[in-house]
């Protein structure tokens, strides 16, 4: 996967480098490529922003450098990019998204700030046949895309073949199976008095698995009930109804 990433800060992207995505990136499984949309200004002031029509608070990203950097950005590889543009009037970026993207070849994070950017681009994108997703993180608001696009990135990376040691972790995660995960433990046994459960060391996988689900229900019902409620109907098996 080819994953590229237009600011006006890179350095805010540089913990994409780091960890997990970092090893993923010097495998080979990603290429990332972050750049900076002030090179495509031609004023002395690299000025990438202007008053918004109407009036009102902020300014608005112009168009025209956006527009360049969007072109010079997308002739850079010959994969037609999954264009993601951060903004808090986006549709909700979910586990399903990032899965969703997980098997597309080429994504391209477009990241405003300010006000966001004129809508032009997105229509101008849309228009040539690029595909364009708006999406947000959640319902609260942020002062750029760029920290969206590393929650985003990690959501989707994680996901690629060969990036998770355990492929089997990104099965049992959160949300994988529409249910939020249930409590873990590790040693010791007893810890500030506290013990571990003792199915989990029981070795009896069908009740370890049992008490799983029934964790995983229970933490559901209590803090996601709009989780439990999308479940379809055959998501649920006899011994769940009866929890
Ligand atoms: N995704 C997302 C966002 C944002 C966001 C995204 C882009 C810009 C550009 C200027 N301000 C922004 C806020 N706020 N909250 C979210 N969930």
């Amino acid at each position: 996967m080819r994953i590229d990433v237009i600011t006006i800060f890179p350095g805010y992207l540089a913990p994409l480098r780091e960890a997990l995505l970092g090893r993923a990136i010097a495998a080979g499984l990603v290429d990332l490529d972050v750049h900076d949309l002030r090179d495509w200004t031609h004023d002395v002031h690299q000025a990438v922003d202007d008053a918004p029509y109407g009036g009102g608070p902020g300014m608005v990203m112009r168009p025209q450098v956006w527009g360049e950097a969007l072109d010079a950005v997308l002739a850079r590889d010959a994969r037609t990019p999954r264009i993601v543009v951060p903004t808090p009037a986006g549709r909700p970026f979910t586990q399903a998204t990032a899965q969703e993207w997980a098997g597309a070849e080429r994504l391209l994070f477009a990241c405003g700030r300010y006000e966001g950017i004129d809508q032009r681009v997105v229509d101008d994108a849309r228009g040539r046949g690029l595909p364009v997703d708006e999406v947000s993180i959640g319902d609260y608001v942020l002062v750029g895309g760029e920290a969206a696009v590393l929650v985003m990135v990690e959501a989707v990376v994680r996901l690629l073949p060969g990036v998770l040691g355990n492929p089997a972790s990104a099965e049992q995660d959160s949300f994988s199976d529409g249910l939020l995960e249930g409590p873990a433990y590790t040693r010791p046994e007893t810890w500030r008095g506290l013990a571990v459960p003792e199915v989990l060391r029981s070795g009896n996988h069908a009740a370890i698995a049992r008490w799983r689900r029934d964790r995983a229900l229970e933490r559901t019902a209590q803090r996601r009930p709009d989780l439990l409620a999308a479940l379809p109907e055959r998501a649920l098996d006899k011994a769940d109804r009866a929890f």
